[in-house]
């Protein structure tokens, strides 16, 4: 059987692979395939091994003559058309779970790095703007004993909430449904999204991508916010209307916002978000901790080949 993996993954991972399937992925770590020729290779593939930035979509499903699985090396499937795999009898794997921790780790670094400045800070002293102490200089929001509102207290949600509560912060949250455990367990108090926005210090987003949150944070959202309010987004960029948090940013209706995703990635230095100094900007980096890329990666190849010999994948999505 023919796998394409789209991205380089360690040999220790991929050799034994190797010895089973015939294996068509890319020759650098640096680089993923190109849609060209992932176009090309689809063809007679029976597997693919992709992530959030390939577009599987119905162009790719047309190529697609045997393929049996697709598994990605990621938690959010938005980039995978759901209903032209489910027509084709396609399975789709993901790897939740694994990612949790090393997730609410970078957020809630991204929070503390937004509220207290850290890049305006490191920046000053690399470009030698750095005079000396003043009593007010680069002051920031102070993070313990605040409130946190979690949009999309999940998985990820609950871990930014446990390493809040080691921060004394009150925890608010929303999601379609309440999450009793949250409740129980961390204190957290479920409020409407409009309570959420008017009443939290931070705003932490993230809930998955999908037709119901596509641009949930837009002007009317920022409005409702503290003008001292920080907006952390790691969930995907599509989630929010970027040329309004612009706006809220530069007219000082919140104070700042810590961003790990874009609608279009990836950005460039032009863009127009990090022409503020009240932004710091990383480049989807959630999950990029060594243990956990490796956890990742080898969940995602058990999804693969589970899928090609028949077994049930460990993490399905259909
Ligand atoms: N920056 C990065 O590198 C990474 C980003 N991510 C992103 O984080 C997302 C969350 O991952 P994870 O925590 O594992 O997922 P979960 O499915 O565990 O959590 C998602 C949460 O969002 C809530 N939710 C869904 N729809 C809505 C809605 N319309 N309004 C409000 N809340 C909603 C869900 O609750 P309910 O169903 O009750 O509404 C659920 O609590 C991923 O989908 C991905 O996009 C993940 C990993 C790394
Ligand atoms: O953005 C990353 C993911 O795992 O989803």
């Amino acid at each position: 059987m023919k796998l394409i993996m789209t991205c380089k993954i360690p040999d220790e991972l991929m050799n034994p692979i190797k010895e089973k399937y015939e294996v068509v992925t890319v020759e650098s770590d640096h680089a993923l395939m190109s849609r060209k020729r992932l176009l090309g290779e689809i063809v007679d593939a029976d597997g693919l091994f992709t992530n959030v930035a390939d577009h599987i979509d119905e162009e790719l499903f047309e190529q697609a003559k045997k393929l049996k699985v697709i598994s990605t090396m990621a938690v959010g499937y938005d980039n995978i058309d759901l209903q032209e795999a489910k027509k084709r009898g396609i399975l789709i794997g993901h790897t939740p779970g694994v990612l949790t921790e090393a997730t609410a780790d970078l957020t809630f670094a991204l929070l503390m790095a937004t509220g207290r400045r850290v890049k305006e800070g490191a920046d000053a002293i690399q470009n030698n703007e750095w005079k000396g102490w003043l009593p007010f200089y680069l002051t920031g929001q102070e993070i313990y004993g605040k409130t946190i509102g979690i949009i999309g207290m999940g998985r990820i949600g609950v871990g930014v909430a446990r390493r809040a509560r080691g921060f004394s912060m009150n925890i608010l949250y929303h999601n379609r449904s309440k999450n009793e455990e949250a409740e129980k367990d961390l204190g957290a108090t479920y409020v409407e999204l409009d309570q959420l926005l008017k009443k939290s210090d931070y705003v932490v987003l993230l809930a998955p991508s999908t037709k119901e949150t596509y641009r949930m944070m837009s002007t009317a959202q920022f409005q409702l916010m503290k003008k001292s309010a920080v907006f952390i987004n790691t969930s995907r960029g599509s989630n929010v209307d970027e040329d309004a948090l612009y706006e809220a940013l530069q007219s000082g209706e919140i104070w700042a916002a810590g961003l790990d995703v874009f609608e279009n990635e990836p950005i460039s230095a032009n863009h127009k978000l990090l022409q503020l100094n009240n932004v710091t900007a990383l480049p989807h980096i959630g999950s990029a901790a060594i243990e956990t890329r490796m956890n990742m990666a080898r969940l995602a190849l058990e999804n693969l080949v589970n899928g090609l010999e028949g077994r049930p994948l460990v993490h399905q999505v259909i």
